[in-house]
């Protein structure tokens, strides 16, 4: 690869996220420089918006030299690119909403990427993802994925499968988002940290945090900081009633688990009750998204059509284009810099099955993922967890490969936060309606 006049396509160029990536890039054109940007996705309109709103980004920078491309087309998109970043939602935020709310109606967790609305999101993500990743094989082999999709470990296991030898990295902006907001609210600075963490992903433990500058491991004094105090939102999230409760549900689970610092996720394994009480069966987090994050892009590419020039862009997401694009620098420059990363497990986690795909730290440089291994094994609460959380996601993949019935009601079965087959039956059959034109047919 030239660390020169680089190509770069996002897939799912139309979501929310590719200003705060493209405002990343922008800021490190001089480690990343960029010939070429390509926006593909499979809804044009959103795509021409996206387009409005980047363009718009290019100029106010003062930035002539990086070619802006919009397509729908898979061959104008993937030829000769160096890094695809990867972030779409199959079937967009309506079928979220029905992830979310077809769970609720029974009682259960209705949630983007936990419980039985991430395993009917997964059942719709692979075959979006496969087909890019096959794309990529054909007309750019050489060329890194840098992968966000959605449910991240379902995904992963799944390209694993059909691509064993995809130049793929599959990240989750989560444990950042983590850092950040502790490190904002109980007064360090997380760059001087380096975080041990294992788990699958949106499900996973911190063991040790090592601050460099106060030459300590300080996860006890953040733990029992948490204990006393619940955490404020950080500013990429200011104002969001979700996030702030799912902030402050990691105090309830670190006073109940005091050993570890857990995934704010890992609330809808260990308290669904206390997560379902709380929902509101008629309007739910993809609600939410509709009428901010979703509404809010309209808005700037609207905005822009008009000729406005002033008071256009309007985002913070934080860390999360940041993240992808130090992956890539890291990459492109051989920096051998650590991140948290979905991975084939091989050993790694010692007591865990060798199959399974697990979130722990890796080196990332220009031959792609060196995993960090952990020193001994895991405990058994976290092993059974995991154990089971990984089966139910095995199944859900073989569920998608065979087309196969049983297996997918063997996977809800197994999912941690259902009560009984009867119940996974029902929403499994519930999905199945409302999945028709996503899911493979399963008999
Ligand atoms: N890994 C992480 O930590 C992390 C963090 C944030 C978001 N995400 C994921 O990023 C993705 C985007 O999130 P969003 O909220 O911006 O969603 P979004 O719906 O706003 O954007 C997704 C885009 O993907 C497009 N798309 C859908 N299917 C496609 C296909 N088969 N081919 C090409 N384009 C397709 C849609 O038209 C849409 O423009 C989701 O999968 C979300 O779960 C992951
Ligand atoms: O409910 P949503 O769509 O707002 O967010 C779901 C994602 O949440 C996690 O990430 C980040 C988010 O990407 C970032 O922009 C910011 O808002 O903070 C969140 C965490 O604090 C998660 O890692 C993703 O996988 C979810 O898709
Ligand atoms: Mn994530």
């Amino acid at each position: 690869m030239t660390t020169n006049n680089l190509n770069i396509t996002i897939a799912g160029g139309g979501s929310t996220y590719t200003p705060g990536i493209v405002q990343a890039l922008l800021n490190d054109l001089d480690k990343l420089p960029i010939k070429k940007l390509v926006l593909y996705d499979n809804d044009p309109q959103r795509n021409r918006d996206m387009y409005l709103i980047i363009d718009f980004m290019l100029k106010k920078k003062g930035v002539c030299h990086v070619e802006l491309v919009e397509t729908t087309k898979p061959k104008e998109a993937f030829s000769k690119c160096d890094f695809v970043f990867t972030q779409i939602r199959v079937g967009g935020l309506e079928m979220r909403e029905k992830d979310e709310k077809i769970p609720l109606k029974y009682g259960l967790i209705g949630q983007e990427t936990c419980g039985l609305g991430g395993f009917a999101y997964g059942l719709r993500s692979i075959k979006g993802l496969l087909e890019i990743v096959g794309y990529v094989q054909d007309y750019s082999p050489e060329a890194w994925i840098l992968n966000y999709t959605n449910p991240e470990s379902i995904v992963a296991e799944a390209v694993r499968r059909q691509y064993p030898k995809a130049k793929i990295l599959n990240a989750c902006d989560m444990t950042i988002s983590i850092e950040e907001t502790i490190a904002v609210n109980y007064g360090y600075d997380r760059k001087n940290w380096i975080s041990d963490y294992y788990g699958l992903n949106h499900f996973g433990w911190y063991t040790k945090i090592y601050d460099k500058s106060l030459k300590r491991d300080v996860m006890p004094e953040i733990i029992r900081k948490l204990s006393i105090s619940p955490m404020k939102v950080a500013d990429f999230n200011a104002g969001d009633e979700s996030w702030q409760e799912t902030y402050s549900m990691m105090s309830v689970m670190t006073k109940n688990f005091p050993q570890n610092i857990p995934n704010s996720y890992l609330q809808y394994y260990l308290y669904p009750d206390i997560a379902v009480e709380h929902a509101d069966k008629e309007y739910t987090r993809a609600n939410k998204v509709m009428n901010g994050r979703e509404k809010n892009t309209k808005e700037m590419a609207r905005k822009i059509c008009e000729g406005k020039k002033e008071d256009i862009l309007n985002f913070n997401f934080g860390e999360h284009g940041q993240y992808i694009v130090d992956m890539a620098i890291s990459i492109l420059h051989d920096l051998h810099q650590r991140f948290m990363l979905i991975v084939p497990n091989k050993g790694a986690i010692p007591n865990l099955r060798e199959d399974a795909v697990v979130e722990i730290p890796a080196y990332v440089g220009a031959t792609g993922v060196e995993p960090i291994s952990l020193r001994g094994n895991i405990c058994d609460f976290h092993k059974g967890l995991m154990e089971a959380q990984v089966a139910a996601e095995k199944l859900l993949v073989d569920a998608y490969f065979e087309g196969s019935y049983q297996k997918a009601l063997q996977a809800f079965t197994l999912n941690q936060t259902v009560p009984s087959a009867r119940v996974a039956k029902l929403v499994l059959d519930d999905m199945m309606g409302a999945n028709k034109a996503y899911w493979p047919e399963l008999k």
